[in-house]
């Protein structure tokens, strides 16, 4: 395929050792221009690297602020290589006309095992049993240790991740309430608690799948611990803005709770060479992970591929579909056709503008779509037009006032 702004000329930059998945997908799409990382970088480098860039990717670590953002002036996508897309500015991007897409499903199974495994081991008391041992202690004692059949857990926010927990600890014998702000359809025989203190008063083990939203931030902090039954499992592999890490520190310590797995930090270090500081270090009774939920070989190698085929698919076909920020369109190809994108402020009159510009040009449209969301207005049009009349329409579209951005697919 044509395309007016070569593959080859396109430069994609991927950080935080994204799969290799990943790479495989844009080189087998025509794209050379690979600059790869495996860690993420300090600010001023970030800005600097993403500056020529069309396409980042990126996994949670890297904070693209609405301030590094505008560095990238280039910039047609990004792919967040995980499902949360809290670290990025999505308004922000989508004001600059970039939609962002990530992967939503890949990881989930990965992080649900964990859960489980960690819901078992708390029960059993095995962390303070393996660190005892570390330190050539013994005690050999059924004190303080629990099969998980017939124990309740309390998942909250019964999302995709949330659900495979529920249907994992069925199959064990476990009873699942769960509580979600949305209503959920049950699966199993998973039951919806009255409310969250409801749930905490119930459960003996309370695991966390909620996103990082405004609305969850510090969701869990002493008057949820508080709620919590005495010598209750904390499980938090959603985000680490989530919990009050103070006020958990504080109910382990006086054992309030009987232990924890966290696997996400309010502040989590760059790379992996950096320290970890956390209030929590030094507790027997705490599992600590460092936010490898979803961090396996098979999730990885997934979302790679995933997350690269949605970014190559826009990049190549201009379709949006499940981007997190942008209105969603998927496109057929027209390879007989010119296609030209424009993204634009959503404020009324711009498909006027645009229409009667093809129209004055007496430029047939093969065919056109539009979709819009709060802010973003988002059209491709397929057109009956040589290489020069497409550059000509492309520099007229971006005279529309609301212009965000046009690019001349092919
Ligand atoms: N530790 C890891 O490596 C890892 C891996 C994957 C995902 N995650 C985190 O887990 C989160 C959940 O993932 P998911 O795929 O299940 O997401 P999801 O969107 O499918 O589910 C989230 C659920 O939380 C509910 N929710 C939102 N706000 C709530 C609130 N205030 N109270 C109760 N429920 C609320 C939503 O309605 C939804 O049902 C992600 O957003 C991500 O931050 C972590
Ligand atoms: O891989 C990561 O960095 C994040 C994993 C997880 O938190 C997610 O949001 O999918």
């Amino acid at each position: 395929m044509k395309t007016s702004f070569p593959r080859q000329d396109i430069k994609v930059l991927l950080l935080e050792g994204v799969s290799r998945t990943a790479v495989e997908v844009f080189e087998r799409a025509g794209y050379s221009q690979i600059e790869y990382h495996a860690k993420s970088l300090p600010e001023d480098e970030l800005k600097a690297r993403v500056a020529d860039a069309h396409i980042i990717g990126i996994r949670s670590r890297t904070h693209l602020t609405a301030e590094v953002l505008e560095h990238a002036k280039r910039l047609i996508a990004v792919g967040c290589y995980c499902i949360g897309t809290n670290q990025v500015e999505l308004t922000a991007a989508a004001r600059l006309g970039v939609p962002v897409f990530n992967a939503p499903y890949s990881n989930t199974r990965s992080v649900a095992e964990l859960v489980i495994a960690e819901a078992i081991m708390l029960l059993r008391g095995i962390p303070q049993k393996n660190a005892l041992c570390h330190r050539g202690g013994w005690t050999k004692s059924a004190s303080g240790s629990f099969e998980v059949r017939d124990k309740v857990l309390g998942i909250i926010g019964y999302g995709h991740i949330g659900t495979q927990v529920g249907v994992l600890a069925e199959s064990l014998g476990m009873r699942v309430i769960f509580h979600d702000i949305e209503t959920k359809l049950s699966l199993g025989n998973a039951r919806a608690a009255g409310n969250l203190d409801d749930l905490l008063e119930r459960a003996d083990v309370v695991t966390l799948h909620v996103p990082e939203t405004p609305a969850t931030k510090l969701m869990f902090g002493k008057n949820e611990l508080d709620r919590m039954r005495k010598g209750s499992l904390l499980i938090n592999a959603s985000r680490g803005t989530v919990v009050d890490i103070d006020a958990l520190a504080d109910a382990l310590r006086k054992e309030h709770l009987g232990g924890a797995a966290i696997d996400v930090f309010p502040v989590e270090p760059k790379g992996n060479d950096d320290p970890f500081v956390s209030p929590l270090i030094g507790m027997d009774n705490v599992i600590l992970t460092p936010h490898i939920g979803g961090s396996t070989l098979e999730a990885q190698d997934n979302i790679g591929i995933e997350v690269a085929s949605k970014l190559v698919r826009y990049s190549d076909n201009g379709s949006t579909l499940s981007a997190v920020n942008f209105p969603e369109v998927a496109l057929p190809e027209h390879p007989r056709s010119r296609r030209l994108l424009h993204i634009h402020r959503n404020v009324p009159g711009v498909l006027s503008r645009i229409n009667e510009l093809f129209s004055a040009g007496n430029i047939n449209i093969d065919a056109q779509f539009l979709q819009t969301n709060a802010d973003v207005g988002y059209v491709v049009i397929d057109v009956s037009a040589d290489e020069q009349q497409a550059a000509s329409l492309k520099d007229k579209l971006a005279a529309i006032p609301g212009t965000l951005r046009t690019r001349v697919l092919y």
